[in-house]
């Protein structure tokens, strides 16, 4: 099967910027038109020359220092604007110019106040010009889908005949549907001559969040240039997402049989860059970069997914650098999933610890939104520790603080052997002290971690809860008490986390005994 390359033209750093509330400068442009460089587009628009000083010096900087793509920038048919373009771009290895002019009824009489003759004069007389210093040329028919088709394969005729070797179709205001798209493509095929001499060009946004459908629906009719944006990011609903139209190509590549040359394991990289750069964030529920994009939460799911990935999954995650574990664990996940997934968290499990630890699990979930890896742990070692009777339990507590003293605290904690032991250490606080007295009487190194409190209800009553994580012996484990008083409340937890480790400790220890 003959795959017919589409090259890709990003203008993430052009039209992607001009989502509202996005403002780039100039090193956040060219990390990410390193990037892009890095996913290996094939143009890149750097930004808009003439718009501003400081998107000029970007636009000059990206076109000096990107080798791997042509760097091009966005002028208006006016003079000026070509000249302040070829001053930022003549320095790169293929200088592109970007001309546009706006060619639909609305947008020439209400906008440009101009009749058609005087738009195909200024489109060709501009793109003349550009041709004196730039080799290649793009022109863009702003708002072509709201265009007469006559009107659009006359005045393209003559900007090819004036030296554009690209021809650009936007869909500026996202309102054609993909079968209306292809149709433009076919009679600008049929109704323009020498139009085979050119690169014809997609240009689609998102309104009616048709744009990336579109795309694919100029490509099947002849397109072999589609532009867009990282995460779909641009103007207004935005453009066209590159990463699903590069994705679609690929996965149905017997239907389009069509490609792209993008380093599709550098697109959650890019992804991510654009969102934390931009300040705007990607919807879990975006295909190929989504958090949960690749994320199978419902037992039937997981299910088919743990025997045969193919039954759910028609993107490897790895395609495009996604690593994260496909299993999310909720309340509609079902014992397959659940015991696989102790298994990856290294503990083997018999028949009945199953029923009453996924009993356990399903009782968590309804209570509780996200189910973490460290609430999995603690019903494992929870389980474990119901039937122990050898773990450390705290008898009595004092605490003597005073904020001209030293603060000062007296445990009694009764050992797993069933011993008894008192003890007094002092800290620069309570809890510090309270602490520092516990790790004085146990048999292993303590390492805290993390301590958190927060009240439970309101009122001079409210509870103290407390959640504390400490590493034993190399496992993170987590503890929670709820007491009347935070001291109480501190040492509790403390006390439960180290409880925990203990098992955990030895659960692994049984482990690899068992391999
Ligand atoms: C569909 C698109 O995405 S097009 C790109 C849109 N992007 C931007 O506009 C971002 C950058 N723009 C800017 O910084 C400013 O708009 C500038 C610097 C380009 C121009 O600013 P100003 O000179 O103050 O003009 P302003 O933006 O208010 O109006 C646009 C002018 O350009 C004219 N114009 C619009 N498109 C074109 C075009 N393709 N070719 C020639 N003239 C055009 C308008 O008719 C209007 O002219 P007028 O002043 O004679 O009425
Ligand atoms: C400048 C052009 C290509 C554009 O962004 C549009 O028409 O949407
Ligand atoms: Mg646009």
């Amino acid at each position: 099967m003959k795959v017919q390359k589409i090259q890709i033209f990003d203008t993430t750093l052009r039209d992607g910027e001009q989502s509202p509330g996005v403002n780039l400068n100039k090193s956040e442009k060219f990390q990410i038109a390193k990037q892009l460089e890095r996913f290996n587009i094939d143009i890149m628009e750097a930004g808009f020359p003439a718009s501003s000083k400081g998107d000029f010096e970007s636009v000059k900087e990206i076109s000096n220092h990107v080798r791997g793509c042509s760097v091009t920038g966005l002028s208006r048919c006016k003079q000026s604007d070509i000249d302040v373009a070829w001053e930022a771009l003549q320095g790169g290895a293929e200088p592109r110019i970007h001309l546009f002019l706006a060619t639909s009824p609305i947008h020439m009489a209400s906008k440009l106040k101009m009749t058609e003759d005087q738009v195909i004069e200024r489109a060709v007389e501009s793109v003349q010009y550009a041709a004196k210093f730039f080799p290649h040329i793009q022109w863009s028919a702003e708002d072509a889908c709201r265009t007469e088709l006559p009107f659009l394969a006359k005045i393209v005729e003559k900007v090819i005949r004036a030296g554009a070797s690209v021809i650009n179709i936007p869909d500026t205001v996202g309102f054609i549907t993909p079968k209306e798209y292809g149709e433009v493509f076919r009679y600008l095929k049929t109704n323009v001559p020498n139009i085979e001499n050119v690169i014809l060009s997609t240009h689609c946004h998102d309104d009616l969040g048709m744009a990336v459908a579109n795309s694919l629906a100029g490509v099947e009719h002849g397109a072999r240039q589609v532009e867009g944006t990282i995460n779909g990011i641009g103007e207004r609903a935005g453009n066209a997402s590159l990463e699903e139209f590069a994705v679609a190509l690929h996965v149905r590549k017997d239907y389009y049989q069509c490609g792209t040359e993008l380093v599709l394991a550098e697109t959650k990289r890019t992804s991510d860059l654009v969102s934390k750069l931009t300040g705007m964030q990607i919807p879990a529920n975006k295909a190929v970069v989504g958090r949960n994009a690749f994320a199978h939460e419902s037992g039937i799911h997981q299910d088919g997914m743990l025997k045969n990935k193919q039954t759910y999954e028609i993107i490897s995650p790895e395609l495009v650098g996604v690593t994260a574990d496909p299993y999310v664990l909720g309340k509609l996940s079902g014992r397959h999933a659940f015991k696989t997934h102790l298994q990856k968290l290294g503990f083997s499990i018999n028949d009945e610890e199953m029923q009453t630890l996924f009993t356990a699990f399903k009782s968590l979930c309804d209570t509780k939104k996200e189910v973490t890896d460290d609430d999995i742990i603690a019903l494992v070692t929870d389980n474990k520790l119901g039937k122990e009777t050898s773990v450390y339990e705290l008898k009595s507590i004092q605490v003597n603080y005073g904020t001209n003293d030293v603060q000062t605290a007296t445990i009694t904690l009764t050992h797993p052997d069933g011993t008894e032991q008192c003890q007094a250490s002092t800290g620069a606080g309570s809890v510090e002290a309270i602490y520092n007295t516990i790790e004085t009487m146990l048999d292993v190194p303590i390492a805290l971690y993390d301590y958190r409190i927060q009240s439970v209800g309101g009122g001079r009553d409210a509870l103290a809860e407390v959640y504390v994580t400490v590493d034993v012996q190399n496992h993170r484990v987590s503890g929670r008490s709820v007491s009347q008083d935070v001291l109480e409340a501190s040492a509790k937890a403390y006390i439960s986390a180290v409880n925990r480790g203990l098992v955990r400790t030895r659960l692994a220890q049984e482990e690899a005994q068992k391999a």
